[in-house]
């Protein structure tokens, strides 16, 4: 048996026991729950990845509802602990969901929650912001200036890729795919290529129109094409972002022979899952090819980075903050601990995972709705008519 974990715990006498496995941004999500007759216990431990021994000594006998972490394996060890206890509800402070088992948890029972919409344009603010960096070698040129090394202006020095003009791949065009394909045609005027497994009409119609307003103003309109082939979109992008979820279908999608199809001086930026990119190629596909750029906020085996990949001066590296803005970090608590609460109270599921605002109004209560439960309809459990 693990030992017991240190925990914060507010309003002691709560009727319902909640338990957060990490500290998390804001204070309203606690206020809510405490509203709620909720005793809300917070994980203080030291150490950033809870194991799964540390979980379910934090489960305890009785807990109505977990809030969990993308850094935590949620599967049947975990779900059947929480069931023991008497638990219905788990949420996790992520969009992504790849570390929950989901039939495991509709096995036993247990509502699993996710945060939908209100990390979209964070997230695609952070691949534009490395699409640019990469682009303009922003990084290498900030190590070079601290180092003492600028002796003054070069023709060539730090030359990098213009974006105007050029063409942006997305691969994965669902909420972040289309909100950064969205950026990158608005803010630079680049053309779109993107492929998904659905038409992703709103951005095609905001992308129309935009050439129009170009065209009406005597500018060089931008254009979008639906890729019937991921490799179609390797081929022709100069800079390529990766949005799609974690699957299997996902996993290694890019990989030795995909590298190999891409421009030599192609961008690729990924903020979706590390195991999207086959990382150890990825290593090898920089060292022989030096003028093709990297920017990634996720990795293979997180926290880790492949051999090699700290090395390569084209690769911009960052640890998984493509969602780290104060209000969106707020905004998912606020979300993952509602998720929880409303299974709790049982109320229905939310009718559109992808309109959250509701639920953010700092001045207003949250509708009486869970906002985003992955496995709402395997549990049979009813929608609400908000
Ligand atoms: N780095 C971060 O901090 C961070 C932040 C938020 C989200 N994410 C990741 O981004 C993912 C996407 O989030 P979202 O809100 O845009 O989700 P979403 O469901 O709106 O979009 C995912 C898109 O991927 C498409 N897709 C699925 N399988 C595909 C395939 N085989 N080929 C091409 N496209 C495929 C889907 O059709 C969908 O349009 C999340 O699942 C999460 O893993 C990472
Ligand atoms: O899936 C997610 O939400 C991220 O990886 C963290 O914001």
């Amino acid at each position: 048996m693990a030992k017991p974990v240190s925990i914060e715990v507010w309003n002691p006498n709560g009727k319902y026991r909640v338990v957060s496995t990490k500290p998390m941004p804001g204070t309203r999500w606690i206020n809510l729950l405490v509203e709620q007759d909720c005793r809300v216990e917070i994980c203080t431990q030291k150490k950033t990845i809870l194991s799964i021994e540390d979980i379910i000594a934090l489960i305890g006998d009785k807990c109505d509802g977990v809030i969990g972490q993308l850094t935590e394996e949620w599967g049947d060890a975990l779900f059947s602990a929480l069931s023991r206890a008497g638990g219905k509800a788990f949420s996790n402070m992520a969009v992504g969901y790849n570390n929950v088992n989901v039939d495991a948890a509709t096995k036993h029972g247990v509502a699993v929650g996710n945060t939908p919409g209100v990390l979209t344009e964070t997230t695609a603010e952070l691949a534009a912001s490395l699409s640019l960096a990469a682009a303009r070698r922003i990084v290498e040129a900030d190590e070079f200036m601290r180092a003492g090394l600028y002796d003054g202006w070069l023709p060539n020095l730090f030359v990098g890729n213009l974006l105007k003009g050029q063409t942006v791949g997305v691969i994965g065009a669902g909420r972040i795919g289309s909100a950064y394909a969205r950026m990158m045609v608005e803010g630079f005027k680049m053309n779109l290529i993107y492929y998904d497994l659905y038409q992703a009409t709103r951005l095609e119609k905001f992308i129309t129109g935009y050439a129009e307003f170009l065209r009406a103003n005597g500018e060089q309109p931008v254009t979008w094409k639906r890729a019937a082939s991921m490799e179609e979109v390797l081929r022709e992008a100069d800079v390529i972002s990766l949005h799609p979820i974690l699957d299997k279908t996902t996993f290694h999608l890019i990989n030795k022979e995909s590298l190999a199809t891409m421009k030599k001086e192609a961008i690729l930026v990924n903020c979706s899952r590390g195991p999207v990119i086959d990382e150890v190629a990825l290593v090898e596909h920089l060292k022989h090819n030096p003028m093709f750029r990297v920017g990634l906020d996720v990795f293979e085996d997180e926290p880790y980075m492949k051999p090699g990949l700290a090395d390569q001066k084209n690769a911009i590296v960052v640890p998984h903050i493509a969602s780290a803005s104060k209000w969106t970090r707020e905004g998912m608590a606020t979300l993952a601990a509602l998720n929880v609460l409303g299974k709790i109270k049982g109320y229905p599921i939310w009718s559109d995972p992808n309109r959250v605002e509701p639920f953010l109004k700092e001045d207003a209560s949250p509708p009486a709705a869970c906002p985003s439960i992955v496995n709402a309809k395997a549990l049979g459990l009813p929608v609400s008519k908000l």
